[in-house]
């Protein structure tokens, strides 16, 4: 192919990829060779060299064998004087490559998301183990134990680990080669290595590394050739002594239609479940978030408590958490108001009914009226001695907080008060709970107790 044919080729995909793009990631291409069928361009840096492969590789590759037939593959080496590229617009990913290796080696991994490291990584009690684990791995040392089986639901922090693990290796241990990429990404290239009759380079660039990481591994299930080769290169590591990190779903022996010989050496390292998140893990990585989200919008402010209703309201994975904290951010910023209880609830009511613990209000009453130690009918009674108003206050504003119950319909429950005797009792308990600690304390206490 000739430099005019490639520059002809690059406008064509230009149109396809718009202005912006092309500047950030095609421009800087150059076409190096082509032999064997594989086209060698050449990228100014790793990162690039990553991102393109993983965002406009197949448009790239389609658009060249319209050019020369003969292509089957391409492939990225960083130049010579391989320069530091301009930074990419802000809407591309802080991307950068999973491989630490000589700049004239082919690039190979998924690109990491500078988002997931292990200081943006919230540790509780339901993923301290699988924190403190991956750590040890982060550390580069003798592999303790192999594989590292991280699993657990959707959202949990399993890839987030995964990256950070990456990108520690990547940087404080720049003497090895870390492989990142997704058990569907090793099949494509798996399969593509078979069309290509380079299936003795495939194996010899993943033997080749010395720290393979494979997330959602529950993704071969079923696949048989490519169960094969996977196993034949988790034991070819494993004889190195090569450190393995695979995450799934679920537990390695749950996972339907994999090998049994698969899953027992899935075993054989530790395997470290990722529990569901709990009020504190949840109001942690939602203060995180709002730390990151002030040093970008210093003029935001969020009330206080509103984290705490959304870490009650909201238990859930930290994805979504983290989805209902960038609605309310957006949101507030939009219409120029402060994030309070009230603009909480009504910019996220859908996702605030669809999570509601179907908390009644009959089990708040109950669970108030014996933490106060009264009767249940001296709680709705009409009996206005502060022994039994402040506690019915109580019960009021939980009833508000935390069940979507409508402020009529938790005055009928209180022996038919008007709604506008809730309001009052509710901002009546709104203000006590930020001058007086008891009442705070006391709010936390059932709050826990009605969330247990
Ligand atoms: N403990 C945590 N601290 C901070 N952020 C977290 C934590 N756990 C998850 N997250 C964030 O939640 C989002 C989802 O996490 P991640 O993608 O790692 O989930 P996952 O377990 O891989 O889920 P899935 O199986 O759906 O891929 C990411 O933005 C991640 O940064």
């Amino acid at each position: 192919m000739t430099q005019e044919q490639w520059g002809e080729l690059k406008q064509q995909i230009r149109e396809a990829v718009g202005q912006n793009k092309f500047r950030n990631w095609i421009e800087p291409l150059e076409f190096d060779d082509l032999s064997d069928g594989v086209a060698t361009l050449s990228v100014p840096t790793r990162f690039i060299g990553n991102y393109v492969a993983q965002h406009f590789g197949d448009l790239i590759l389609y658009k060249l064998t319209q050019v020369d037939s003969a292509v089957r593959k391409l492939d990225f080496r960083v130049a010579a004087n391989g320069a530091e590229a301009p930074r990419p617009a802000q809407d591309a990913p802080q991307a950068a490559p999973a491989r630490a290796s000589r700049s004239d080696t082919p690039l190979h991994s998924a690109p990491l998301d500078d988002r997931f490291r292990f200081d943006s990584f919230v540790v509780g009690k339901p993923n301290q183990l699988a924190h403190a684990a991956a750590r040890r791995v982060a550390e580069g040392g003798e592999t303790t134990f192999n594989p590292l089986f991280l699993y657990g639901g959707v959202g949990l922090g399993k890839t987030h680990l995964m990256h950070a693990i990456a990108w520690e290796l990547v940087e404080q241990r720049p003497d090895m080669t870390v492989l990142y990429l997704s058990a569907e990404q090793f099949m494509y290239r798996f399969v593509q290595a078979l069309r290509d009759r380079k299936i003795m380079d495939f194996k010899q660039m993943f033997r080749s590394v010395d720290v393979l990481m494979v997330d959602d591994v529950q993704f071969i299930a079923g696949k048989d050739s490519t169960q094969e080769e996977f196993f034949h290169t988790f034991n070819a590591l494993v004889d190195q002594n090569k450190q393995i990190v695979i995450s799934a779903d679920c537990a390695p022996g749950e996972i339907a239609r994999l090998e049994d010989r698969i899953k027992s050496r899935l075993q054989c390292g530790l395997v470290v479940d990722l529990h569901p998140t709990d009020y504190e893990l949840r109001l942690g990585v939602l203060q995180n978030r709002a730390e990151r989200y002030r040093e970008r919008q210093p003029d935001l402010a969020i009330e206080d408590g509103v984290l705490e209703f959304l870490a009650h309201r909201i238990n859930t994975n930290v994805r979504v958490l983290e989805g209902a904290l960038t609605r309310l951010c957006a949101f507030a910023s939009l219409v120029g108001k402060p994030i309070s209880q009230e603009l909480t609830q009504d910019c996220l009511s859908d996702m605030l009914r669809s999570y509601e613990r179907k908390l009644s209000v009959e089990e708040i009453k109950r669970k108030v009226a014996d933490h106060y130690n009264i009767r249940l009918s001296d709680l709705v009674g009409p009996r206005r001695t502060r022994c039994y108003a402040r506690p019915r206050q109580m019960a009021m504003y939980l009833c508000k907080q935390l069940t979507s119950r409508s402020l009529p319909e938790i005055g009928r429950s209180f022996g038919g008060r008007d709604h506008t005797t809730v309001m009052h009792g509710v901002k009546k308990i709104d203000e006590l709970r930020q001058k007086d600690a008891q009442i705070a304390d006391d709010l936390e206490l059932l709050r826990r107790a009605l969330e247990a």
